[in-house]
């Protein structure tokens, strides 16, 4: 059972289903291997090479020991992306995921299952534990013989996701192995509550979606309650197939997730981190760490004071931070929800000491749920429009623009000067900082930096993109590239104007604290 973004026992389709056909003895299988494959082509994993199993590369040296692993020979090609050729997994985010993972691994094990951690692509992996499985083929001399009932999978809407199901179907079919693939449901309102038939009676704008839904706090299914327990692994899992070694703490995990990017550090002048700088995102990833910050929120009164994000100054903490779990799929939509009903009709003490408790939903749980609701709208577009998800042009096919490329001198030091929070505009940069040095800013931080880049500075926006796929810890990649495409305007449901943001006193903090500036300097 290869895992994707669902790091969490409760409210997980396959896990819920399982369970229940072991309560009911009804199990067609003995065993159960939850598989977990750090994507290559998403984060740079060439941390892990392992020295003891690598022979000869290409020019025929001998690799050893002694040198780094960026030496060494990765079968795949660099997790860089496209436009900018920026590492497109940064170190917040590699922490994060890292944790996640371990955290669910640690659950499965409370609950007499496990997680085989792998990297590499999720079809290579798959076959090397078929051929294991099937006994002394490919490279498994060593390998035990049982049955194969099935490999589950959750579907995900990314055109590289789909890519990656193809393959396994692929695989799968040549070993002779059925295919299950689940819904994803770790949105807030269900795909067979939504009333289009294809992906192209999706509309357009969100508005309209929304009209769709109808009474928002009405539409989202019960959350599914986690397993009470699973069946075992199988008594011999297969290794990590060669060049790579996989650690068995967490401290490795990160360890090896971070240091091709330590090795190769893309801001050549990275700003230091400012005395007396707060981070926003000081979270921890996982499941029991999301389930806990969704408590905080809710018994501090957060929710209630929930702002619109596109509003109001920069740096403002009055949002829930709960969007890299949600991307990870740590945490699901529709829990978040369920927290917010037993808050707002005080079916449970949590909260009870917060303005709003027991008083049905208010301002600030409403504005939750409609962000909410863009999130699942974003993840349609990339349904409906597919790779066009990443095309300058957008899902608009807007090619009216003259976009500059980096393909001469002044560009590439407009883009150097963006990467290393140094443009000269004091709000820019301050955004910019904060996001590489914690993984987090507001919404109206990163519209705001996004605008300028796409329209003030007029440069290709993927390059932008591509810069804040590398920062940010919450990357989502239909969250992400819709809404820069917003920002850029060639997305549906464009926005032109270029956000003004004056430097208001709380502005002036915000700058003040990540640039380091005396305030004298930008007035
Ligand atoms: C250029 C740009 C890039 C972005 N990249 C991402 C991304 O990679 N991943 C991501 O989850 N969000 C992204 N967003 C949306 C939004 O900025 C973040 O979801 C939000 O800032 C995360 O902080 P929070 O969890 O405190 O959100 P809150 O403001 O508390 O909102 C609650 C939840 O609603 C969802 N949400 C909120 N705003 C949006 C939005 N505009 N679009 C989609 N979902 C939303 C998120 O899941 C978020 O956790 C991006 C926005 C812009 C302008």
């Amino acid at each position: 059972m290869p895992i994707r973004r669902e790091l969490r026992l409760t409210d997980n389709p396959i896990l819920h289903h399982t369970s229940e056909l072991l309560s009911k003895d009804r199990a067609p299988f003995t065993h159960l291997l939850p598989v977990y494959v750090f994507p290559a082509r998403q984060v740079e994993i060439c941390g892990f090479l392992s020295s003891e199993v690598v022979g000869k590369n290409q020019t025929g040296d001998i690799t050893g020991a002694s040198k780094s692993s960026t030496e060494l020979e990765s079968p795949y090609p660099p997790a860089r992306s496209v436009v900018g050729q920026f590492p497109r997994c940064g170190p917040h985010r590699a922490k994060f995921w890292a944790e996640s993972v371990w955290d669910f691994k640690s659950s499965l094990e409370s609950i007499g299952s496990g997680l085989a951690i792998r990297v590499g692509r999720i079809d290579d992996i798959l076959e090397d534990i078929i051929n294991y499985y099937k006994a002394g083929k490919g490279n498994h001399a060593a390998g035990v013989k049982c049955e194969i009932v099935g490999v589950w999978i959750t579907a995900e809407e990314g055109v590289a996701e789909k890519t990656d199901e193809r393959n396994v179907f692929r695989v799968a079919g040549i070993k002779g192995v059925n295919v299950r693939v689940w819904k994803d449901e770790k949105f807030l309102v269900d795909d067979r509550d939504l009333p289009y038939m294809t992906p192209k009676a999706i509309p357009d704008t969100f508005s309209e979606f929304k009209k769709t839904i109808g009474s928002l706090r009405d539409a989202p299914r019960k959350a599914l309650p986690p397993p009470d327990m699973l069946p075992p692994l199988p008594t011999r899992v297969p290794p990590q197939p060669e060049p790579f070694k996989v650690p068995d703490t967490l401290g490795g995990w990160i360890l090896g997730l971070s240091k091709p990017l330590k090795e190769n550090p893309v801001a050549m002048i990275a700003p230091e981190y400012p005395t007396g700088a707060k981070s926003q995102h000081t979270y921890h990833g996982g499941e029991a760490y999301a389930l806990e910050h969704l408590e905080n929120i809710i018994s501090s009164g957060t929710v209630c004071a929930f702002r619109d994000p596109r509003a109001g100054p920069l740096g403002e903490d009055h949002n829930t931070k709960l969007a890299a779990w949600l991307a990870l799929g740590c945490l699901t939509a529709r829990q978040v929800h369920e927290y917010l009903i037993a808050f707002e009709e005080g079916k449970t003490q949590l909260g009870q000491c917060s303005k709003g408790y027991a008083e049905g939903e208010n301002k600030g749980t409403a504005g939750i749920r409609t962000e909410l609701l863009w999130r699942d709208y974003l993840r349609l577009c990339t349904r409906k429009y597919g790779c066009k998800l990443f095309r300058l042009e957008g899902f608009k096919g807007e090619l009216n623009f003259q976009w500059k490329h980096a393909d001469n001198e002044k560009v590439k030091q407009q883009v150097q000067n963006f990467i290393e929070g140094n443009t000269g505009n004091p709000i820019i940069d301050a955004v910019l900082r904060e996001m590489y040095l914690t993984g987090y800013t507001s919404d109206r931080g990163r519209d705001v930096v996004a605008k300028y880049f796409a329209k003030q500075l007029g440069i290709d926006w993927r390059i932008g993109a591509e810069w804040f796929e590398y920062c940010l810890v919450d990357y989502d990649v239909s969250g992400f590239w819709g809404n820069w495409q917003y920002c850029a305007g060639v997305g549906n449901d464009p926005s032109w104007e270029v956000p003004s943001v004056k430097m208001e006193e709380v502005q002036e903090k915000y700058v003040r604290q990540w640039t380091a500036m005396e305030s004298k300097e930008y007035h």
